[in-house]
């Protein structure tokens, strides 16, 4: 069995701690180097205390010298991070797994262009359930395409910093496509005061964001006399973890191209 050389960014984080767990529990993988922003309070220390079990290696902000002994990176921080990220792995020939969310459309260029060099799985949300989801609103919104208004309700905890959450986003991207329409011009993100009719083409946002909320993502199809409503409720960060590793190990022996996690999950048509 090989043994693949992780690197994990923003290790102090929710994901990060979550992803070092992972980690440590996986027989063909290997804590390479945990990364933490210039300035954190948790450089110098053992990247173990974070979850509670020693591992000998130690939190650095070193991101050349961590992918010099890396197969790749698993980058769960903010979008400027993860930018800074992918220009060194780009340099160094380092492969990503990417989950952080809220890119400006510039960036998500960026990573296009680099990933003709490196190979990079970027996915909003790494866990099963979501990317069948995506599968299963695929299908619905082709059923419903008359006579069915769609809304997409997504909640999270009180420190997220983006909204609507990247994985509403995402949901509301394929609904779109399956129904022939641009999202950029039908999205209604928010609604207050005297809004008017509601368009029947909408596709509308709502954002929930209060204690310590997972992630929970509804996507509703109002029609007359009935509504379906297709839910995703995540319970833990594992499961995004668990996605993550096996993003990680789908992009042994590849060297180059962007993947989201339907091409993980073999889920791509
Ligand atoms: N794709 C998926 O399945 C999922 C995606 N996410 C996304 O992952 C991202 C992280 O979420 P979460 O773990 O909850 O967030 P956290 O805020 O808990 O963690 C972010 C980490 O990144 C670090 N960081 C911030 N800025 C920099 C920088 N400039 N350079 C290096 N490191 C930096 C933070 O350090 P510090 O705290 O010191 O600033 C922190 O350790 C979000 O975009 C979220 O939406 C989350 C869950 C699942
Ligand atoms: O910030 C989070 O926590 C999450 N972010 C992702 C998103 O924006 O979709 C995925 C997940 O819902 C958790």
């Amino acid at each position: 069995m090989t043994t693949l050389n992780i690197a994990i960014a923003g290790s102090s984080g929710r994901m990060g701690r979550t992803l070092l767990e992972a980690v440590e529990q996986s027989p063909d993988m290997r804590l390479a180097a945990a990364l933490e922003r210039p300035g954190s309070p948790y450089l110098e220390k053992d990247a173990g205390e974070l979850i509670g079990a020693l591992c000998g290696v130690v939190v650095s902000d070193d991101v050349t010298a961590a992918l010099g002994k890396s197969d790749m990176l698993i980058d769960f921080t903010r979008p400027e991070a993860t930018m800074m990220h992918v220009a060194s792995c780009r340099e160094k020939g380092v492969k990503m797994v990417i989950g952080t969310t809220g890119f400006s459309p510039q960036q998500e260029e960026e990573l296009k262009a680099a990933s003709k060099e490196i190979a990079i799985v970027f996915a909003p949300n790494m866990s099963v359930g979501v990317n069948v989801t995506l599968k299963l609103l695929e299908v619905a919104a082709k059923a419903l395409s008359e006579g069915y208004d769609i809304e997409i309700i997504e909640a999270h905890h009180r420190h997220k910093i983006d909204a609507p959450s990247g994985t509403a986003l995402q949901m509301g991207r394929v609904v779109a496509q399956a129904l022939g329409r641009d999202l950029s011009e039908v999205a209604v993100y928010g609604r207050e005061g005297i809004t008017g009719e509601r368009a029947a083409d909408a596709i509308g946002f709502a954002t929930v964001r209060g204690g310590d909320i997972v992630g929970d993502h509804t996507v509703m199809f109002a029609g007359t006399g009935e509504r379906i409503e297709i839910s995703h409720r995540a319970s833990s960060r594992a499961t995004f973890a668990e996605g993550a590793l096996r993003a990680a190990r789908f992009l042994e022996g590849r060297q180059s191209g962007l993947f989201d996690m339907q091409d993980v999950l073999g889920l791509r048509e």
